[in-house]
C-alpha cells in the first residue's frame, strides 16, 4: 500500500511546511486541553526534525500564542550525556526553543543524567508518577496529550532501538538501552507509556525516511516504530519526499 493511503498521513510540501503544520496542531491540542483540564502534558522528540518545530514555536507567530504557563513538557528519549552535551535533546531543545519562551522551569520536566542509565530512568518514571498524580498509566486519562515522535533510518522511534531489549519492557514507563547501530546509551519512554497518550504525532521528512517509513506503515513489527499504539490516535505529517515523491 502506498503511503499516502494509510489513515492518519497527512502530506506537507517540505520540512517547513511539516514544522509549521506541527506548531499549529499542538497549540490547537494545547488551548483545548487546557480549556477542559487546565493542563498539557507534552513528551518532545529529540534528534534533527523537530528542531524547526521548536524554533517556530519559539517565533513571533507562537510565542505569544502557545499556553507556555499551562504546559508539562517532557521529553520522549534523551541521550544519556550531560544536558549541555552536543548530543543531548535536551540542549537542543532548549537553544531551539525553551531558552526564549516565558515556560516556568518547574514545567520542564528533563530526564537526569548521571552514572547509572538505569537509575535516571527510575528516578524519571518518579518524576512523571508525580506529575500525572498516580503510578498507575490510565489511572487518571491518558498520561501525555501529545506524543511527539521521530523515525530514523533503522526504525527507531523515541529510544526504542532495533535489537534492544528495552523493546520488552511492560512494567515501566522509562527505561534505557545501548544500541549496536548508535552512539550512547539511551534513556526512553517504553511502549506503555507512549501508549498512554491521547495522540501520538509522528515527524518524518527526507527521502532518506521514505523505505522504512512504508515498512513501519505497513505493520512491518521488525521496525520497532511499527509497535508504536495510542490509546487515542496516531498521526503521521510527513512531507513530499518521504511520501516517495520526487517531483
Ligand atoms: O536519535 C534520535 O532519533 C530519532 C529520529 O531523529 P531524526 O533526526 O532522524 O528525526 C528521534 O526521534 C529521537 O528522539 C532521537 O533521540
Amino acid at each position: 500500500m502506498a503511503v499516502t493511503d494509510h489513515a492518519g498521513v497527512d502530506v506537507y510540501a517540505d520540512g517547513e511546511a511539516v514544522a509549521r503544520a506541527a506548531a499549529e496542531f499542538l497549540t490547537d491540542r494545547a488551548l483545548e486541553a487546557i480549556e477542559e483540564r487546565g493542563t498539557f502534558r507534552l513528551a518532545l522528540s529529540g534528534g534533527s526534525t523537530p528542531k524547526r518545530l521548536y524554533q517556530i514555536l519559539a517565533g513571533p507567530d507562537y510565542r505569544d500564542r502557545f499556553p507556555w504557563t499551562s504546559v508539562q513538557l517532557f521529553f520522549g528519549d534523551e541521550r544519556f550525556v550531560p544536558h549541555d552535551d552536543e548530543r543531548s535533546n535536551v540542549h537542543m531543545a532548549r537553544l531551539a526553543m525553551l531558552d526564549e519562551v516565558p515556560i516556568p522551569a518547574a514545567n520542564v520536566h528533563v530526564p537526569p543524567f548521571g552514572d547509572d542509565a538505569a537509575a535516571a530512568a527510575a528516578a524519571y518514571q518518579d518524576e512523571l508518577v508525580r506529575v500525572y498524580g498516580s503510578d498507575e498509566l490510565n489511572a487518571r486519562g491518558a498520561l501525555f496529550d501529545v506524543v511527539l515522535l521521530g523515525l530514523g533510518e533503522n526504525g527507531h522511534t523515541a529510544s526504542l532501538f532495533p535489537r534492544t531489549s528495552v523493546l520488552d519492557v511492560t512494567d515501566a514507563w522509562v527505561s534505557w538501552c545501548t544500541p549496536d547501530d548508535a552512539p550512547n546509551d539511551r534513556l526512553t519512554l517504553t511502549y506503555p507509556a507512549i501508549d498512554s497518550s491521547a495522540c501520538v504525532l509522528f515527524l518524518v521528512v527526507g527521502a532518506g525516511k521514505h523505505e522504512v517509513l512504508g515498512r513501519v506503515l505497513d505493520g512491518d513489527t521488525s521496525q520497532p516504530a511499527a509497535r508504536i499504539t495510542s490509546r487515542g490516535e496516531i498521526l503521521w505529517f510527513i512531507d513530499r519526499a518521504a511520501a516517495g515523491d520526487a517531483s
